[in-house]
């Protein structure tokens, strides 16, 4: 097996219920020590493909490998108890009859001292040593999904699979078990395939993003690029607000109220969106109707008037009315600054931050 094998990949995997196709031609690789993220919104798909992997549910097409050995087709397949993955679901509880220490060794085989050690070694790690001898009803809610993720580490599988394992916990509580569970992971070395319709737990946690739709994997890739670069109107719209620009193209340019941006790949007469997320745009003050210099990276200014302002804890969020067509944008700025409704300023969008796609109605042409 070379370092270039991935610990996890599936090939075309292909899962119909009742007629209705739920995993369409999905393939995926994970390496070795790499978070990977399935993201979609609810009933993409997402859980029945790592059911698939698990074992538990069988594909209809497409092919399993671990450590580039088939595990499964849809003729030969190996059981799930011999696939070396560990799992986490959401629904995947504790046993309640049995102590904390019971529950992590329950899938481990050697000596009894060999267990203990490695029972003591991963609820050290994770702080609950001292919770060793308790029953799961004593523990909170944090300290039994700690028990938990270290019950599926404990036979050291090459492969984590999880199924939005931190639904179940407040916010706060959440986020420092997220990064907690990280490095726990990062440190145990296997590869992790984690299901979330969650953005923002996708970007925290993930190498590298599938994002998935009706089935499909329309995007891959590490987070910084799906979020700057993403594939569609609906892809940028998965990770934040975002305004939309439209208009004409007339000589591969489209004129808005920020100047002419280059449509090269549209043709004539047909309608684009232009994308930008709130933070993207800058706000200037009117300076009696006039408003700052064009500049190559922002282009021309426009003017605008404020008609909501709202204040969000580290950011505001001002809405605008565009004056050149009415057509509404929102903008995040960061600390508290919340101008009056009906206040005139002028707005500057970063044009390196634009994504261009045809309108809804308008993708043929493209
Ligand atoms: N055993 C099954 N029989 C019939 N339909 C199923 C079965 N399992 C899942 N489905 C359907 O397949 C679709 C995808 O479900 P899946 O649970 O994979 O989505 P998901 O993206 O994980 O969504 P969620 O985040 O809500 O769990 C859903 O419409 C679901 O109703």
């Amino acid at each position: 097996m070379s370092s270039l094998t991935p610990r996890l990949e599936i090939q075309n995997i292909t899962r119909v219920f009742g007629g209705r196709t739920v995993v369409d031609d999905v393939s995926l690789k994970v390496m070795p020590g790499q978070v990977t993220c399935l993201l979609g919104p609810s009933g993409c798909g997402k859980s029945t493909t790592l059911r698939v992997i698990a074992g538990v549910d069988m594909q209809d097409s497409g092919n399993i490998f671990i450590d580039g050995n088939l595990v499964c087709d849809t003729v030969f397949r190996v059981p799930p108890e011999r696939r070396s993955v560990g799992l986490m679901f959401q629904d995947f509880a504790l046993f309640p009859h049995l102590s904390v220490a019971e529950n992590v060794a329950f899938g481990l085989s050697g000596s009894r001292a060999e267990k203990r050690r490695r029972v003591e070694q991963l609820l050290e790690r994770v702080d609950l040593l001292g919770h060793i001898d308790d029953y799961p009803h004593q523990l909170s809610g944090g300290e039994q999904q700690r028990v938990a993720l270290v019950r599926a580490l404990a036979p050291r599988p090459k492969i984590m699979l999880m199924d939005e394992p931190f639904s179940g916990l407040d916010n706060r509580l959440r986020d420092e078990i997220r990064d907690d569970t990280l490095s726990v992971l990062k440190e145990e070395g296997a590869a992790v395939l984690l299901v979330t319709h969650e953005p923002d737990e996708a970007m925290r946690m993930a190498d590298e993003i599938a994002l998935m739709r009706h089935g499909k994997i329309v995007q891959q890739g590490a987070p910084y690029n799906i979020y700057n670069a993403p594939v569609d109107r609906a892809a940028a719209a998965f990770f934040s607000d975002i305004n939309v620009i439209r208009g004409k193209v007339k000589n591969l340019l489209t004129e808005t109220a920020f100047g002419q941006f280059l449509t090269p790949a549209m043709p004539d007469g047909s309608e684009v969106d232009i994308i930008i997320r709130p933070q993207h745009i800058r706000i200037d003050f009117d300076r009696n109707g006039r408003g700052p210099n064009p500049t190559p990276e922002t282009g021309v200014a426009a003017r605008a008037v404020v008609e909501r302002a709202r204040f969000m804890g580290s950011e505001s969020l001002v809405e605008f009315r565009m004056d050149y067509d009415g057509t509404m944008l929102k903008v995040t700025v960061p600390a508290v600054f919340l101008p009056r409704p009906g206040t005139a300023m002028w707005l500057m969008i970063r044009r390196d931050r634009c994504f261009v796609f045809p309108a809804p109605g308008h993708e043929r042409a493209a």
